[in-house]
């Protein structure tokens, strides 16, 4: 496919929301929205997780016990996408946590209305696949949105395996 066959119908208005910590899934997300114009929302927490919360490895660390205990996930997005009802098409980005979707996009998932919306979940990981995380969010989101499949990228994605993705989807 040319490089210049438009990606999005040229009516449709495209946000993507994304939650990155180390870069990745944002480097992703940039691609995106490069590709179709759209606009971006980056998910900011009111405690942002630190390299130090964010030790996997440690079962102490605060991404180690909120795992384990979702009772202690305390998750405050900062700011709100302007808005929100007039975009068609959303992409939303997140790293895989545990072969999940990163816990810190669920509450934006659960403040949002996303009916009559085409909804693009996308992951950035180490190695694991995109697995269920996207239906999941999908059924956070009660059901509501037209979700398609999700893709999972590593971060190094270049543009022209995101633009060869997005060609691919049909909104
Ligand atoms: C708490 C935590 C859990 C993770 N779990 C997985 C995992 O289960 N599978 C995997 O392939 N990568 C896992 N990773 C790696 C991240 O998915 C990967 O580094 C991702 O690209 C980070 O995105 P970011 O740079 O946008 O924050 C994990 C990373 C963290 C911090």
């Amino acid at each position: 496919v040319s490089q210049d066959t438009p990606v999005i119908p040229a009516d449709k208005k495209v946000l993507v929301v994304y939650y990155s910590d180390t870069g990745n899934t944002k480097a992703v997300a940039d691609k995106i929205a490069k590709e179709t114009g759209a606009d971006e929302f980056r998910l900011e927490l009111t405690k942002p997780y630190t390299e130090e919360d964010l030790d996997y490895n440690d079962d102490d660390s605060r991404v180690s016990r909120e795992h384990e205990n979702p009772s202690l996930r305390h998750v405050e997005y900062t700011g709100d996408v302007a808005n929100w009802k007039d975009y068609d098409i959303v992409f939303i980005g997140y790293p895989i946590w545990w072969q999940q979707a990163a816990w810190t996009v669920e509450p934006f998932v659960k403040d949002h209305d996303f009916s009559g919306k085409t909804v693009v979940p996308f992951a950035t990981s180490a190695m694991a696949d995109i697995g269920d995380s996207g239906k999941n969010l999908a059924f956070l989101a009660g059901g509501n949105g037209k979700w398609l499949d999700g893709e999972r990228f590593s971060g190094k994605a270049s543009a022209a395996e995101v633009r060869e993705w997005l060609q691919s989807l049909s909104f």
